[in-house]
């Protein structure tokens, strides 16, 4: 009689090898260094990031924190604009298009969520988008879908770097992204399909989602829901990709996979905390250098 998948695998079962984002976040933070030093060797630059926030959202909080810590960490400079949460949409976006017009300014960054009396699409359309390295504005955002992105959006381009230093091969392969955000999975699915990888783009409401899941070779889960993803819903040996950041009410911070079983089916598993959060700070770090070196090198074709 023939065995079943789960039953070879509980006789033989596999330990996914961990995907370590904060360490290959300190490796790209090296380059970074390296790269700021250079522009002030060379030009006299440093570069600087705008990180404008309205409200006091406590998660949003402590991801600001990490922004202006990690640039200070490898030489950026940064400047935090603070608006209470009923601040006027107009006073917002002038603060945004002075900024544009700064020429020390090579970053702008407006923290989501926005509160829900603000458009978001009028906002993050001020930001000049030579400056724009959340990769948001429309421009960038159309960028990704013919190619010639200038700033891809940091989330998916951490997890392209995940991919990519774990040596995981992307074309030909079946790819299914879970959650169709407009920071993660939508560019997420462009960014994958551009590899030529075949892609899915699934959502928590999906109907028997496990009928896509088991088939993905690489699997990105974000969505925002704890144990979205079990065991059986993974192929086995895929590699698995959670961006979901929950937090439960005993206060531990999850992913949307049920991790150890998931860990028992895959090959490869990014943890949380310390899997892509730690990359999307540091992409952030990456597009603001790019912006301050373009910008550089702008000036010296002018002149
Ligand atoms: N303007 C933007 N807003 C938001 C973005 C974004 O890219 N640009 N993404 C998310 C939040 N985010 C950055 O802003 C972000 C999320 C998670 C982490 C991170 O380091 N997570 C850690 C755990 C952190 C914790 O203890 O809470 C991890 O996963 O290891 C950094 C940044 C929405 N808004």
């Amino acid at each position: 009689m023939s065995k079943t998948i789960d039953t070879i695998l509980s006789e033989h079962p596999m330990t996914a090898t961990i995907i370590d984002g904060k360490s290959v976040a300190a490796k790209v933070r090296l380059d970074c260094r390296a790269r700021v030093d250079d522009l002030k060797a060379r030009y006299g630059v440093s570069p600087g990031l705008a990180v404008l926030m309205v409200g006091d959202d406590p998660a949003s909080a402590v991801y600001v924190r990490k922004k202006i810590q990690a640039c200070a960490d490898v030489g950026i400079r940064s400047h935090k604009f603070l608006f209470s949460r009923d601040e006027k949409q107009s006073v917002l976006i002038d603060k945004i298009r002075e900024l544009s017009a700064d020429p020390r300014i090579h970053g702008i960054l407006v923290q989501l969520p926005l509160p829900k009396h603000f458009d978001l699409k009028e906002v993050l359309g001020a930001i000049d988008q030579e400056k724009d390295v959340d990769g948001f504005h429309l421009y960038n955002v159309g960028g990704l879908v013919v190619g010639g992105t200038v700033f891809p959006p940091c989330t998916p381009y951490g997890v392209m770097l995940l991919l990519d230093n774990s040596g995981v091969e992307i074309a030909g392969r079946n790819a299914v992204v879970v959650g169709a955000s407009n920071i993660v999975g939508k560019p997420m699915a462009l960014m994958l399909m551009q590899r030529e990888a075949t892609v899915s783009v699934c959502h928590a409401r999906t109907r028997d989602l496990a009928q896509f899941t088991i088939l993905a070779d690489i699997l990105v889960v974000a969505a925002g829901c704890p144990n979205l993803i079990t065991g059986p819903m993974v192929k086995s040996g895929a590699v698995v990709i959670d961006v979901g950041i929950n937090r439960l009410a005993n206060g531990q911070l999850v992913g949307d996979c049920d991790f150890e079983a998931v860990r028992r089916r895959a090959s490869m598993i990014t943890p949380v905390p310390g899997g892509v959060g730690p990359m999307t700070v540091t992409m952030l770090l990456v597009n603001t250098i790019s912006s301050a070196e373009r910008a550089c090198t702008q000036v010296l074709q002018a002149s």
